[in-house]
């Protein structure tokens, strides 16, 4: 482990994410793949299936802590799920969601805010939401030497002010919006912009526009990468979807009946069994009886 804590990669594997890496995967036209994670065992799983890009998700709100929208997730409570994210990963680059309530009130207060991401959790960038005054605060923290990946379209802590989780850009005003936004946030500075539930044409018109990286959820096939939240790609989340999420796995099925087989098990007494179970000899066992017998309460 370095100081950081990031596993040590073997000399024959493949070398870290970068940006430099993943500039050159845009030129190249080759996809690049994000997906949120908030344990140690998902930042394993994920940087072993060859994720570039792993994101600390203030959806850990939804999926992981159970609140019911990003807004009460607090600085304190990501930075737990980043540090064991951290000490997961070794190849891919990890990025942290500043939540709500934590940078958009001053420059000072985002690039304190990301300097904790980076300094404490272990991140190699972050993300905030939206364009208007966040485009000053990327600004701000690009430039305390942090990069910034930018959110524009629905962007989940501006819900109430959007009406809801709604499809964004639909309206030549909005996508002329969306594009100011996202030239703004690249000329910022940021290094990738996520769009979320964008129709896939303006999506295509603003990507074209863009020399930064663009990632998509529900934007379409054109962005230069995809992000899906880990607990929809693989069939845990409960409750409705949204439409832009894919399942390509059934975990909840799976865990369900592991659950239940195990509280099954142990109703029937099958479990624990005998390799299950720490034995002693049967002399020393007879020994032990005979004293614990004698042993009396205390007075
Ligand atoms: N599990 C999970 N996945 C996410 O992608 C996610 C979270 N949680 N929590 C934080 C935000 C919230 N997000 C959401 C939440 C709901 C919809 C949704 O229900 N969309 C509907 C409505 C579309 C419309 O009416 O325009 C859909 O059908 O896609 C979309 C994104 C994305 N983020
Ligand atoms: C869905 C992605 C882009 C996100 O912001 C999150 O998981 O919080
Ligand atoms: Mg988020």
């Amino acid at each position: 482990m370095s100081a950081a804590g990031r596993p040590q990669a073997a000399a024959s594997e493949e070398r870290p994410v970068t940006l430099t890496v993943l500039a050159e995967r845009k030129a190249a036209g080759e996809p690049v793949v994000m997906v949120t994670a908030y344990d140690y065992p998902s930042a394993l799983i994920a940087d072993q299936a060859g994720v570039d890009l792993v994101l600390v998700g203030d959806s850990a709100a939804n999926v992981v802590l159970g609140y019911d929208s990003t807004i009460p997730v607090s600085v304190d409570e990501l930075l737990v799920l980043t540090k064991a994210v951290r000490r997961g990963l070794r190849r891919a680059l990890l990025v942290a969601d500043l939540p709500f309530g934590s940078y958009e009130a001053s420059d000072l207060e985002a690039v304190h805010t990301a300097q904790r991401f980076v300094k404490e959790g272990g991140a190699d960038a972050v993300k905030l939401e939206r364009g208007g005054t966040s485009i000053d605060r990327a600004r701000a923290i690009v430039a305390a030497g942090i990069p910034v990946v930018g959110h524009l379209g629905l962007t989940p802590q501006a819900a109430t002010a959007l009406g809801g989780y709604r499809v964004q850009g639909r309206s030549a005003d909005q996508a002329e919006q969306l594009l100011a936004d996202a030239l703004a946030l690249q000329n910022a500075g940021c290094f990738a912009i996520v769009f979320e539930a964008v129709p896939a044409a303006v999506t295509e018109l603003i990507t074209s526009r863009l020399d930064c990286l663009t990632i998509g959820i529900g934007a379409g096939s054109s962005t230069d990468g995809q992000v899906l939240v880990w607990h929809d790609l693989l069939g845990i989340t409960q409750g409705s979807l949204a439409k832009f999420v894919r399942t390509f796995a059934d975990v909840h099925t799976e865990t369900l009946r592991g659950v239940t087989a195990y509280a099954d098990a142990v109703r029937a007494r099958e479990f624990p069994a005998a390799e299950h179970t720490y034995a002693i000899p049967a002399d020393e066992l007879a020994d032990l009886t005979t004293r614990l017998a004698r042993l009396t309460r205390p007075a």
